[in-house]
């Protein structure tokens, strides 16, 4: 690949201490005099590599994730290049730091390791100067992504106030390609009802509760107009919102702009994905599956739409019929209908069941049908986890699914890996290994009783969302649409090792994880071009060259000072 050339109009003090353009040691000699860095900088010009060798030094002197975690954030801060090529060459080892489950600690421990702000804090009671300084970090630059989170439901640790944001659009730098210098993290800080942080006096957010209701509703409003009116074309990703905002303001925004619910649609893309590659195991089809979801939430629910539409668009079955092959949970049991509108949301309104099927069932003292029961009668051949209740799959539970079905489908998504529903290693032992096996986080490769590994698939929507996001702007598509998501769903698919050898995992590694994106990419933007939502006029056999042209790469290329250039 030829070294790109980038005129840069930042010198001096400026250039070092700007994460874009800093090469660190790396600057040539000449750069060094045309930029006024050489006496600034020690004399030995080092190349990336002796870069990321050194700082993969560095970071192996702290022990603890947490603490590598400070170490890449810091880096992060200092010079992209070095910090993704750094993150690449040590994937599969360096994105349980910065993303799950290290990340969990990292936010719950924001305003305690907070050292340097990132991205742009838009907080309520500066409501009537947000234009202004939205308009301050955006002016002039060209905006691509913009992800945003309110910070209610971080993973499964919930309301954290301020947080998540800056991970994600990481990850989509690290694993799509996205070029960091376009992409925007954005904090809506409207309060937390998190006491441990109201109560420390190190907290770095607005110290109140967090304002719901229409003063929400126009706050998140105002903020998604600037978006719209000075951003068209930008994908908008909302990460992490509570369940009751995540699904409304989706349905709300989808036909206005390019938005996307990460926690809903990318969830529920990636764990069909999933259950595409097990029916594949199981010579079975998605539309044969009977499925218990746990934990009725965005994820629950993001999940069961989009396992629903995959049995309607992929086995023909009439949405009807597929909403009945589901059988949801929350912190109320089964969700049937005499639960009531207090504890069912109107979204989940697809999936409950009538009493009248539960009617002899042992219940508890409210009246609630547990899993454990739902699991006797139902016969699940499909449970999913995603209620950030540890251990809810008990080995009662399981070793009875497993009485039923030869093959068991078990995908614990709760993350952290702490939180999930049940350990792998477990659920493959009350399987005796026949449990398929997928995670939400990281987990170690299951010991089976014939002496063999089994690898967990981790089933996170990282798989998946970056190419999703990148595929819809790179093909410049007006919105990203179900059809658009199907597309690289299948894409997904159709890489995982167990449609090959049944033995091996449900998904690919993660290790593959910048490799499967570009397909996912590549998809998304070809179905973009067949639906007529691209806004590019490209033929559908030039989509996988665009695509890969448009991606970053962690180079530093050749820098010409230019007053007049980039900064
Ligand atoms: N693997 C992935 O890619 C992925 C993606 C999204 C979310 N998740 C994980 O799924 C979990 C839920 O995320 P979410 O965004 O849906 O959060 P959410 O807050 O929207 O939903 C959680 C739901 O679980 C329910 N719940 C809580 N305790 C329960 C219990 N004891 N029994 C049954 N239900 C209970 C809650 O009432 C809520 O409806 C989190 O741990 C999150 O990290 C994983
Ligand atoms: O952030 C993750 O690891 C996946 C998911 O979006 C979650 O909320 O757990
Ligand atoms: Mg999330």
């Amino acid at each position: 690949m030829s070294e790109p050339t980038f005129r840069v109009a930042v010198r001096g003090e400026a250039i070092l201490t700007s994460p874009r353009w800093n090469k660190g040691t790396a600057f040539t000699a000449e750069e060094r005099k045309a930029f006024g860095v050489t006496g600034r900088l020690p004399f030995r010009v080092n190349t990336l590599d002796e870069q990321c060798d050194r700082a993969y030094d560095q970071l192996e002197m702290h022990e603890s994730p947490l603490r590598k975690n400070t170490f890449l954030q810091s880096m992060k801060d200092q010079n992209w290049v070095l910090y993704y090529s750094l993150i690449g060459r040590h994937l599969k080892e360096l994105i349980p730091i910065i993303y799950t489950p290290t990340e969990a600690e990292a936010i719950s421990n924001y305003s305690h390791l907070f050292r340097r702000s990132e991205g742009l804090y838009l907080t309520l009671p500066h409501k009537d100067s947000m234009e202004d300084d939205f308009l301050e970090q955006t002016k002039n630059r060209e905006i691509d992504l913009i992800v945003v989170s309110d910070a209610e439901a971080i993973l499964g640790i919930g309301d954290q106030g301020v947080g998540i944001s800056t991970a994600k659009s990481a990850i989509y730098t690290l694993l799509a390609g996205m070029n960091p210098s376009k992409t925007l993290s954005v904090t809506l800080d409207v309060g937390t009802d998190n006491e441990d942080l109201l109560g420390d006096h190190l907290y770095v957010g607005w110290p109140h509760g967090r304002v719901r209701g229409e003063e929400y509703d126009q706050f998140v409003d105002k903020f998604v107009q600037l978006v719209r009116k000075h951003h068209p074309n930008s994908l908008l990703h909302f990460e992490d919102f509570g369940v009751n905002n995540a699904e409304r303001l989706l349905d709300l925004y989808r036909d206005k702009h390019s938005v996307f619910n990460d926690d809903v649609q990318g969830t529920g893309a990636v764990t069909l994905a999933c259950i595409m590659s097990a029916v594949g195991v199981t010579k079975s089809r998605i539309a044969d599956q009977r499925i218990v979801i746990y934990g009725a939430g965005s994820a629950g629910l993001g999940i069961a739409r989009q396992l629903r539409d995959g049995m309607a668009t992929i086995d023909g079955l009439a949405p009807h019929d597929a909403n009945a092959r589901f059988w949801l949970l929350d912190r109320f049991g089964l969700i049937k209908e005499s639960l009531g509108p207090d504890k069912i949301r109107p979204d989940l309104r697809e999936f409950v069941r009538s009493d009248s099927e539960w009617e002899d069932i042992p219940t508890n003292e409210r009246g609630e049908v547990g899993l454990l029961e739902v699991v006797k009668k139902v016969k699940p051949t499909v449970l999913i986890g995603c209620s950030t209740h540890a251990g809810a799959f008990t080995e009662e539970v399981i070793r009875e699914m497993a009485k039923h079905t030869e093959r068991p489908i078990i995908l614990p998504l709760s993350n952290p890996s702490k939180l999930h529903e049940v350990k792998p290693q477990d659920a493959n032992d009350w399987t005796d290994g026949k449990a398929l096996l997928a995670t939400g986080s990281p987990f170690p490769p299951c010991k089976q009783p014939n002496g063999k590994e089994y690898i967990v698939a981790e089933c996170n929507n990282a798989l998946i969302y970056p190419g999703l996001g990148f595929g819809a702007m790179t093909a410049k598509s007006r919105c990203l649409t179900d059809t658009m998501i199907i597309a690289g769903t299948r894409r997904l698919a159709s890489l995982a090792p167990a449609l090959k050898d049944p033995d091996e995992a449900l998904l690919p590694d993660f290790g593959d994880a910048p490799a499967v994106n570009f397909e996912v990419a590549v998809a998304v933007a070809e179905q973009a071009v067949e639906e007529g939502n691209a806004g590019v006029n490209w033929k559908k056999e030039e989509v996988r060259q665009r695509v890969a042209e448009r991606q970053w790469k962690p180079v530093y290329g050749r820098y010409e000072y230019d007053p007049n250039g980039e900064t």
